[in-house]
């Protein structure tokens, strides 16, 4: 019998794709277990969340730290202590350097707002707003030193109407998101996810 995945999920802000996480283990249908959530920002809603979910936060504030590596030095710590198999970030809008990289690549994943490598970095679904494009979507990527670099997991697409907003454009993007992430922590709590170099492979039974 296969251990369940043990996941620590990055979040800074609403944590509606924590929320599905969280659901998913709670109905059976992701074999994994959430053993901590990291928060750069301790106000924000996905605490509130992790609590009612029964998990323990990690709430940390960056200025609090001579820099991003002692603080991500206090993560690593805490994440050894949890043996945690794989970092998932889910809306954390920090920048990951070396400390967790090193350690965690090929076990650390980010969702992110459009089809990249278009539309990187903060803002994603703005951009593609701004420039007028008819198909956006949703990236699930490993995360490495770059941005929004990694190798890409899984991509689904999003059309963007005539009459769309920013606003209706988010809510079409966060209903794929909170289906789509949970799929894939679920490929890789069954060993379905193969990292060749830079390619992603993934094993459909
Ligand atoms: N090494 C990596 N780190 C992170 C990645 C990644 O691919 N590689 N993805 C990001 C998520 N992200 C966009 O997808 C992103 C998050 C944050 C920022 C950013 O500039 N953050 C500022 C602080 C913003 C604030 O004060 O709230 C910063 O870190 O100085 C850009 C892109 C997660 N990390
Ligand atoms: N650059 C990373 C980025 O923009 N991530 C995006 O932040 C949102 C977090 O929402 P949530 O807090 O409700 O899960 C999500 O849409 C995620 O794709």
């Amino acid at each position: 019998m296969q251990q369940p995945l043990r996941i620590a999920v990055f979040a800074s802000g609403n944590g509606s794709n924590f929320q599905a996480l969280a659901d998913a283990v709670q109905a059976g249908e992701l074999d994994a277990t959430i053993e901590l959530l990291v928060c750069d920002k301790p106000k924000a809603k996905v605490v509130e969340r992790a609590k009612l979910a029964g998990v323990e936060p990690f709430i940390f504030e960056p200025k609090r730290y001579a820099s991003r590596e002692v603080y991500e030095a206090e993560i690593l710590q805490r994440l050894t202590e949890k043996k945690v198999d794989l970092i998932v970030l889910a809306g954390y809008m920090r920048i990951i350097t070396d400390t967790l990289v090193t350690p965690y690549y090929g076990r650390m994943i980010n969702i992110h707002p459009s089809l990249l490598p278009a539309f990187p970095g903060v803002n994603a679904i703005r951009q593609a707003m701004e420039l007028g494009v008819k198909l956006t979507g949703v990236t699930v990527h490993f995360v490495d030193g770059g941005m929004d670099t990694g190798p890409i997991i899984a991509q689904r697409a999003v059309e963007i109407e005539e009459e769309a907003t920013e606003a209706s454009v988010t809510e079409s993007i966060h209903a794929v998101e909170m289906k789509l992430y949970p799929q894939v922590v679920q490929w890789i709590a069954k060993g379905q996810v193969q990292l060749v170099e830079r390619k992603v492979q993934i094993i459909h039974s």
